[in-house]
């Protein structure tokens, strides 16, 4: 037994510590604990209120939470049984545990441990590769374990198949059921339980839990991974809990992980936090860059796929492309060019292996998702085309070959016009770091960049540029209101936004009546914060009920928080496009989305209709899920599922008012030429060549602003500009619209209104006066009779 170990055994059995040099026990109050402490003196009496006595026996016994070395969480580890299940180890459980000791974070499970017991924070920086994701979790576990009072450890993850797959993985290497002492939590599956203790989950779950508890207090310890990716959410994560740990959870311990050498800057914002660097990697990766640039990096990229296939020794391969379409359309080409080799391959030449091709996107259901762990096809090979979900975190066993074009697909914003688009940019020297790293893993790789070394140096930033400087912070800021923080030009940004992004996103609120005119948020704005979509969106969902046509809206918002249903393939276009035309409604493109739908549902969601269709079915699946979630939001914040009744002409009217509630600030009205002009930015836009809009709409609403040669707009719905001075009044007031045909709509518009409303008013004010009139003559009338009645009865 260790000497730490003796004096907290001697100390615990019965008595109270009297001088404690771990900051996890340092706050406690004596007295407080004394207080609570059980008579027996036998007992182990713990300083921490927050903390229940260690055990006295059991496998845990003499281990004190946020004390234990690595020696001794190494011997039970080497243990016969599970000290979580009781159950002996397997034989699976000591290999890999073997190879997880010859991890290089191993070699620094000691110097970990006496950081974070001697500090609340802790930044740590390390190769790819080295073990941070899987062991440090694990090296938390069994310092502070948490079981013991109750909490947990959460890891967070920016990517949902992240989150799934390094779960699994080290339940695995814990020997225990994934989804028992270690689970996951991503947007749409909870897989934990009472038992859990350790949680891998993406930054936006834990987000949505500081809403509901804002001490985060299930959670003992915190490790937000991958901090170098900067999505919005790990830097609103990394921001509240930096004012959590100071000010109302001294006890939380956490720790922020990178990959890059960005490190410092990580370790300056959480206030000069110890730095623990881990150097090394697995294995070996060799990286080839080509000698000039490449016209098309799709195509290149498809042939240096092929090249290996003939040419390389076993391993798969993994290829990383910018989106679903170009992701399906490469996955098609290398299946179709493997199958061509093959055939044409001498008699006597070796012919070479099958090939599966698997796509990873995010929009993929989790379990086609899966897809990309199955076994290569016997003595062929599995290529892996992805986005740069799979840059980060994953280990994908078999992988030898990295495919790298260097490109990814990016938000750009631009508040000026409040356009938010998707660009295909040329991606990070760090990120390009990551693709590399996702090879050499499980053993040696190479790594072919599409790009020539100077380029590398030269053109491509060093690191990722944060996703808070280039995106539309409408939903942001209605969370953080949500999670109390009200000062939002003095929120601890580690990269603070720009004010006018900021002045944007509270402008859209204030316009959606989510905040009052002081920024706090209203009733309309908390249940807005409820709903995992789009400020906009959310508002339509809201407003259905009084439009009557929840069960509709739900439709519509879930088909356009997946990506495209329509499938429109190359050579087969034509086609495409007539399937496409038997949905249209003459009123625009979100009708014609709902009965897509409709009718999806009415041929029993049948994939074989849906590709007689050139329809997506994976897409509309995944349309069925969000709808599913969105209608369970709805139903637990007590909004009615109500619908409409199809046959009545007003009931497209009222969705389409309903939806106007939502995107009134995406309007545009017709010019000449086919031209439409964007009302309040005075952009000059397009159609998009893809509407279903059959008649010649003055007024639409949109969905997207698409940057080309051209401006087009998406998604197009034609509407009534008089509803615009219904949903919102106040911005589409005439005199704040920019001069033009619009305006004079607006105001001729509001004007009728104006007349006809003193015309209705003055009616009915005649209609009182006369009502009134008649009134007081009935009330004469009455009077003179009774009146007479007394005379007769007088005279009698
Ligand atoms: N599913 C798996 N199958 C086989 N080996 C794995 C698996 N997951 C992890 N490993 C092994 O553990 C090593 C460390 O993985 P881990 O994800 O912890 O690294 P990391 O330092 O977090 O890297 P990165 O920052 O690139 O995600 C891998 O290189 C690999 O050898």
């Amino acid at each position: 037994m260790g000497k730490k170990d003796k004096r907290s055994r001697d100390e615990f059995e019965g008595d109270v510590y009297t001088s404690n040099p771990n900051p996890y026990l340092a706050h406690a109050s004596s007295s407080s604990s004394l207080a609570s402490a059980p008579s027996s003196s036998k007992m182990r009496i713990n300083m921490d209120a927050s903390l229940p006595p260690a055990p006295t026996s059991g496998p845990f016994a003499g281990l004190i939470p946020g004390q234990t070395t690595a020696k001794q969480a190494m011997a039970l580890e080497d243990g016969h049984a599970n000290p979580f299940t009781g159950r002996a180890f397997t034989k699976r459980y000591r290999d890999i545990l073997a190879k997880r000791r010859e991890l290089p974070v191993t070699a620094q499970r000691d110097e970990f441990l006496a950081m974070i017991q001697r500090s609340q924070m802790v930044v740590l920086e390390g190769e790819t590769g080295s073990g941070k994701t899987t062991q440090i979790p694990q090296y938390l576990l069994w310092d502070l374990l948490p079981h013991l009072n109750g909490k947990m450890i959460a890891c967070t993850q920016p990517r949902r198949v992240a989150a799934m797959s390094v779960a699994k993985r080290v339940a695995e290497e814990m020997d225990v059921e994934i989804g028992a002492e270690v689970g996951y939590s991503i947007r749409f599956e909870d897989c934990t339980s009472n038992k859990t203790v350790l949680k891998y989950m993406t930054d936006g779950m834990l987000l949505r839990e500081a809403m509901m508890d804002h001490d985060l207090s299930r959670y003992a310890a915190i490790i937000i991974d991958e901090a170098h990716d900067r999505t919005v959410q790990t830097d609103i994560l990394m921001g509240l809990l930096k004012d959590l740990c100071a000010k109302r959870r001294p006890d939380l311990k956490l720790i922020v992980m990178s990959a890059t050498l960005d490190a410092e800057k990580f370790q300056k914002y959480f206030n000069d936090a110890p730095l623990l660097s881990v150097p090394g990697r697995t294995f070996p990766v060799e990286v080839f860059y080509t000698p000039k640039p490449e016209p098309d990096y799709l195509e290149a990229a498809i042939k240096t796929t092929m090249l290996i296939h003939a040419t390389q020794p076993p391993g798969d391969i993994l290829v990383f492309l910018t989106g679903e379409d170009e992701i399906e359309d490469a996955c098609r080409r290398l299946r179709g060019e493997a199958d061509r080799l093959r055939s044409r391959a001498a008699h006597d030449a070796p012919k070479p292996g099958p090939l599966l091709a698997v796509p990873l996107y995010s929009s993929l259901p989790p379990h086609q998702q899966q897809r990309i762990f199955d076994a290569a096809p016997e003595g062929g090979r599995k290529v892996v085309v992805s986005t740069n979900i799979a840059e980060t975190s994953l280990t994908i066993d078999g992988i030898v070959y990295v495919v790298d074009p260097g490109f990814s697909k990016q938000k750009v914003y631009n508040p000026r016009i409040r356009v938010e688009s998707l660009l295909v940019s040329p991606i990070s020297q760090a990120a390009a770091r990551q693709r590399a790293g996702r090879a050499g893993r499980t053993r040696p790789g190479k790594c072919f960049r599409l790009y020539t070394e100077e380029s590398f140096d030269k053109d491509l930033l060093p690191q990722t540029y944060p996703e808070m400087l280039r995106t539309n912070l409408g939903n942001i800021v209605l969370q953080l209101l949500n999670l109390g923080v009200q000062d939002l030009v003095h929120f601890d940004f580690m990269d603070p936004p720009a004010p006018e992004t900021l002045m944007r996103a509270l402008e859209l609120l204030n316009f959606l009546g989510a905040i009052t005119d002081d920024g706090e948020l209203t009733r309309t704005g908390q249940l807005m914060a409820e709903f995992p979509v789009d400020p906009e969106f959310s508002k339509m969902l809201i407003e259905a009920p009084h439009y009557k046509c929840s069960m509709e809206m739900l439709t519509i918002v879930a088909m356009l928080n997946v990506p495209n249903v329509f499938l429109r393939p190359n050579d087969r276009k034509k086609e495409a496009d007539a399937a496409k035309a038997e949905f249209a409604h003459k009123d625009g493109d979100h009708l014609a989305l709902l009965n897509v739908y409709h009718a999806y549902l009415h041929n029993q969601r049948d994939a074989k209709w849906c590709s007689a269709n050139y329809l997506n079915p994976r897409t509309l699946k995944s349309a069925e899920n969000v709808r599913t979630q969105l209608s369970r939001v709805m139903t637990r914040v007590g909004l009615p599922l109500v619908s409409g009744d199809a046959s009545k002409k007003a009931y497209y009217d009222q969705i389409r008012k309903c939806m106007t509630s939502g995107f009134f600030m995406q309007v545009a009205r017709a010019e000449r030429g086919g031209k439409y002009t964007t009302v309040m930015d005075n952009q000059t836009v397009f159609l998009h060549p893809s509407t279903c809009l059959l008649t010649n709409a003055e007024w639409v609403m949109y969905n997207e602003f698409v940057m080309t040669s051209n401006h087009y707009i998406r998604t197009v719905t034609a509407i009534e500009p008089g509803w615009l001075l219904d949903v919102a009044p106040s911005y589409y007031d005439p005199k704040a619209v920019p001069e033009g045909p619009a305006r004079d709509d607006l105001a001729r518009i509001a004007k009728t209104r104006a007349v006809a409303k003193a015309i209705e008013d003055r009616k009915n004010k005649k209609a009182r006066t006369d009502e009134e009139d008649q009134m007081m003559l009935e009330q004469g009338r009455a009077a003179q009779k009774q009146g007479r009645g007394k005379q007769e009865r007088r005279r009698k």
